[in-house]
């Protein structure tokens, strides 16, 4: 993949994916990312050792690729801002941006754009990350191949359909990795009521969050299936999803999930109109 990649912010989910891109082989020289504050760059130049700018109009002069990874409430500026020079680069755009759908994006950028919209997640940084994707119709297939190789780079990749979908990729992974946070600190509290030092609850509810989800990746039996082989009849684990189906904790992640979904969709009304 020998592209120049320039990311417009450096923040959470930017660093993430080019930690995940120089790990997997891409030189830190083909990559830059920029940001209005050199105190936020310097250590990430010295960290990585990719190119820094404060400025964005320079940064994406010579880019094959640009990602765009700035809030979405501040998109709108970022992308009018240097409109002209992405008209006159024309790179491939990939905007991780939650909620701002790909015409909005497109016009702010001067129309015209070949533009994929992408969801990944935060543990792209330990390259397994999961992404959704989606390309407007200006996009060849070879950028369609060129956005598939970065973002593999850093984990899986899922194309979808139609770009409503993405909403629903937000739900299922772009968020999610908080959603097993949380999880994680639910049971870390409960193990240090029931007795056990927090280091020790952490380090065996993380382990096996990593085995479960080894295990439900490797095999070819259902997750049902795989819970099933855990429960045996009458015993601990049965008593303990039992309680979890009682508080309707199967509904509870359903309402959370179309509430995400919600979100974004109602997130890309607001931002557009503006
Ligand atoms: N954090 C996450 O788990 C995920 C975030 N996203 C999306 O990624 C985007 C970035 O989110 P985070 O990395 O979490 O935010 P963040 O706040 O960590 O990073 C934003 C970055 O933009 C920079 N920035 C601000 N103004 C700028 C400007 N005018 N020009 C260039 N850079 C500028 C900031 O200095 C910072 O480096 C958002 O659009 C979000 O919806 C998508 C999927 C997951
Ligand atoms: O919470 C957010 O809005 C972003 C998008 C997906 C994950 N974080």
């Amino acid at each position: 993949m020998a592209s120049k990649i320039t990311f417009i912010g450096a923040g959470n989910m930017a660093s993430a994916i080019i930690g995940g891109l120089i790990d997997s082989g891409v030189s830190p020289s083909d990559i830059t990312a920029t940001a209005p504050n050199e105190s936020e760059l310097a250590p990430l130049a010295a960290r990585l050792e990719i190119n820094t700018n404060t400025d964005n109009n320079a940064a994406v002069e010579d880019a094959d690729v640009v990602v765009l990874a700035v809030k979405p409430q501040i998109m709108r500026s970022v992308c009018e801002a240097m409109r002209d020079n992405v008209q006159q680069q024309s790179p491939l755009i990939i905007s991780i941006a939650a909620g701002l759908d790909a015409a909005t994006i497109d016009q702010w950028l001067g129309g015209n754009n070949a533009l994929v919209r992408c969801m990944p997640n935060t543990p792209a940084l330990v390259g397994i990350g999961a992404s959704g994707l989606y390309a407007n119709s200006t996009v060849s297939e070879e950028q369609r191949t060129l956005a598939t190789q970065l973002m593999e780079a850093v984990g899986i990749v899922e194309w979808v359909a139609e770009e409503s979908l993405l909403d629903a990729v937000t739900a299922v992974s772009g968020s999610a990795p908080a959603y097993f946070f949380l999880m994680f600190e639910a049971m870390e509290e409960a193990a240090v009521k029931l007795g056990l030092p927090a280091a020790t609850a952490r380090r065996l509810a993380i382990q096996t969050a990593l085995g479960a989800a080894t295990m439900a990746q490797r095999s070819d039996k259902d997750p049902a299936t795989l819970k099933q082989n855990v429960m045996s009849p009458g015993g601990t684990t049965e008593r303990a999803i039992q309680h979890m189906e009682d508080a309707q904790l199967r509904a509870t992640i359903g309402d959370a999930m179309q509430a995400c979904a919600q979100r974004a969709e109602a997130m890309s009304k607001e931002l557009s109109a503006n």
